[in-house]
């Protein structure tokens, strides 16, 4: 097993998880770029949930290695993981409905790094310096997803796409190195789509790694710079987005089978 290069963010390896007998990750491995997007995409249940699951620590592995920025994750629990850099959103939206908008992104910002609850207990200066400077950070994230009128709202009140850019502000509030996002465009209104797209491409400039699981396969190709393929729990290909929307492997994966039928379909994976 090789170590991660200074340039990967993320090298997973060899990663294998059963199900009471269901191969639903049979050695995957997988390499990010530092400051890349990269897609992950596959059919229904080949695994790209749970591969996101044992890459933060939320599944245990069965076998193989994460590292993150050169540190081997072995053994960590999700919340020691989220503190090095490596944070994800999930496909069943987790807000707290009952906070307004700024107390969700303050809540999320306590898994921030420097933060501890002994020191919180103490109230130190140190403490107060970190509560004056998440406040600052809540309200420049809610200026960045333009619900800054919304500060005191209750998170409740917000439709589902406000709701997801606000999950997506949470998974921000410490800066990671790396950010996963399980379907972020799932049931999202398509006039919210492109604005939501906008977002992620703005995070990744300010140099965060994403990597993005995604039914939508147009924002897929359209944002990614490479892309890997599951099928039943193994990389089926990884490649451009060009190279992948164009593979026949990955069109009979999607549709099930081959020949004209399966390419004119196919050309909706464009
Ligand atoms: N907690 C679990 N217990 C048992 N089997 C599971 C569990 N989670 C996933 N599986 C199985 O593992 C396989 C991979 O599932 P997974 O949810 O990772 O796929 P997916 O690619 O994310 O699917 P989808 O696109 O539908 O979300 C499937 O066969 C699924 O039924």
């Amino acid at each position: 097993m090789s170590a991660a290069t200074a340039s990967q963010v993320l090298k997973a390896d060899g990663i294998r998880k059963a199900y009471r007998g269901v191969h639903a990750l049979d050695g995957v491995s997988i390499e990010l770029a530092a400051g890349s997007i990269t897609g992950l995409i596959g059919p229904n249940g080949s695994g790209k949930s749970t591969l996101f699951d044992c890459i933060c620590g939320f599944q245990a592995r069965d076998a193989g290695s994460v590292v993150l920025d050169g540190r081997d994750l072995k053994g960590l629990s999700p919340q020691r993981i989220a503190r090095l850099g490596l944070r994800r959103t999930f496909q069943q939206l987790r807000v707290f409905p009952e906070l307004t908008l700024r107390q969700n992104l303050l809540a999320a910002a306590q898994a921030a790094p420097g933060f501890s609850y002994f020191r919180e207990l103490l109230r130190t200066p140190a403490v107060r310096r970190h509560e004056r400077e998440m406040a600052q950070r809540a309200d420049a994230m809610l200026e960045e997803l333009r619900l800054e009128r919304l500060a005191g709202a209750l998170a409740g009140g917000l439709s589902y796409g406000q709701k997801k850019l606000l999950e997506l502000g949470m998974a921000l509030m410490n800066e990671p190195k790396l950010l996963l996002l399980d379907e972020p465009m799932a049931g999202v209104n398509p006039t919210l789509v492109e604005g939501l797209k906008e977002e992620l491409l703005r995070v990744n400039r300010r140099g965060v790694a994403l990597l993005i699981v995604e039914h939508n396969l147009k924002l897929v190709f359209d944002i990614s710079h490479s892309v890997y393929v599951l099928e039943q729990g193994r990389v089926l290909m990884h490649g451009s987005p060009a190279e992948v929307a164009n593979d026949e492997r990955v069109i009979e994966a999607y549709l099930g089978h081959r020949g004209p039928a399966a390419t004119e379909q196919g050309a909706r994976l464009d």
